[in-house]
């Protein structure tokens, strides 16, 4: 274990150089992995199992079972329901969505057998419990490998050879494995290193960190800053380069590399003095929108909203449209034509 220090803060971090793939293929020789749906993270993590030679059963229904196929799951073989997958496994993958999780646990609850390992990516289900229901027996494991990217980047950073960090935590230890279960399960999907939690910690950070900095966040303000740019005269493309191609294809490039700092030192003088300045309103003017979120998400509040929404039989219907209202505005029409103008893609 790599003891780590975090900015003054020493942790216990897992990489995949002393827990190597290949202890992990040894851990995991005698079990059966079921991934149970095969959507986003399951089909990232199911394909990386695979490829890093993992006994692998897919679960799934209607909804992505030509998708399993095409990607070479055997009907039969290695492409079950998801009830099948699970009484076939010693570890099972929760994988469906959430809110699926919660709809399908009357069913998954009587597939699972003692000395099993109930494995989730979030921790959802389990924190959540009163709202969910998801209470597993006491004689299996319950563990949890979170990658903090999406499942599809699971997928490419793993092809391309880079790896993702995953976080993970146990739950319940009914068998006396279920860390090093975690730990092997962790490696063999592509994590490059995993760092410990618990399943509320990670659930409460996960959904402070979507709806806030990572997603609903950054696309607010980027509308903000787009729209006082427009209503101001500035053209369309000048308002989009200004405010997200510059971002994603320049500075926070250098924030990746190198840290905020590194950015800051590469700019001119004229943009790191301002926008030191204006960094710290910034803050201070979002800080209570920040506790507000991070108070709905320890309360449950959030858990309500997405549990009722994916209720709605035509949800995916209206997440089409919302997501067309994005597509379609003026901004990221904008977004589209100056994607285009990359120089790279216009040699293609
Ligand atoms: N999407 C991502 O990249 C990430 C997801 N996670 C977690 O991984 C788990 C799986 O999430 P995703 O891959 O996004 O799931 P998803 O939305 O892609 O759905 C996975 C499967 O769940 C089933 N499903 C979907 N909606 C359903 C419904 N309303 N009722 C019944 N079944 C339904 C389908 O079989 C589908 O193939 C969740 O716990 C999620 O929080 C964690 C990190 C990132
Ligand atoms: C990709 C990820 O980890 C998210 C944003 O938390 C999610 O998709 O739930
Ligand atoms: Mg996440
Ligand atoms: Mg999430």
């Amino acid at each position: 274990m790599a003891k780590i220090d975090f900015g003054g803060v020493v942790e216990e971090v897992i990489t995949a150089e002393e827990f190597t793939l290949e202890k992990a293929r040894q851990v995991l020789k005698n079990e059966v992995v079921a991934v149970v749906g095969y959507g986003i993270q399951g089909r990232g993590q199911s394909l990386n199992m695979r490829d890093n030679g993992i006994n692998v059963l897919v679960g799934e229904g209607p909804y992505a079972w030509d998708q399993a196929v095409a990607d070479g799951f055997v009907p039969g073989e290695t492409l079950f329901s998801p009830e099948e997958a699970a009484k076939r496994a010693t570890i099972i993958q929760y994988l469906l969505s959430d809110a699926g999780q919660k709809e399908m646990w009357p069913v998954m609850k009587e597939c699972l057998q003692p000395g099993n390992a109930l494995y989730f990516s979030h921790g959802f289900s389990i924190v959540y419990k009163e709202q969910t229901g998801v209470i597993p027996p006491a004689d299996i494991d319950v563990i949890l490998v979170a990658p903090k990217g999406s499942g599809r980047t699971v997928r490419t950073n793993f092809l391309d050879g880079s790896g993702i960090n995953s976080s993970y935590g146990v739950f319940q230890d009914a068998t006396g494995k279920a860390r090093e279960r975690t730990l092997a399960v962790g490696i063999a999907i592509g994590s490059g290193y995993l760092f410990p939690t618990t399943f509320e910690q990670e659930v409460y950070s996960d959904l402070t960190g979507e709806r806030g900095v990572l997603m609903g966040c950054l696309a607010g303000v980027m509308e903000a800053q787009y729209n006082v740019l427009r209503k101001n005269g500035h053209t369309p493309s000048e308002a989009f380069n200004e405010t997200v191609e510059e971002l994603t294809q320049s500075l926070i490039r250098l924030v990746a590399e190198n840290g905020m700092d590194w950015m800051y030192a590469n700019c001119s003088i004229t943009a790191q003095r301002g926008a030191l300045d204006w960094k710290d309103r910034f803050r201070d003017a979002v800080v209570p929108v920040f506790d507000s979120l991070y108070e709905s998400v320890k309360t449950g509040k959030e858990t309500q909203i997405v549990l009722d929404a994916s209720k709605d039989p035509n949800y995916r219907d209206k997440l089409q449209k919302e997501l067309e209202v994005i597509h379609n505005s003026e901004m990221w029409k904008a977004g589209a034509a100056v994607r285009d103008l990359r120089p790279e893609r216009r040699k293609k």
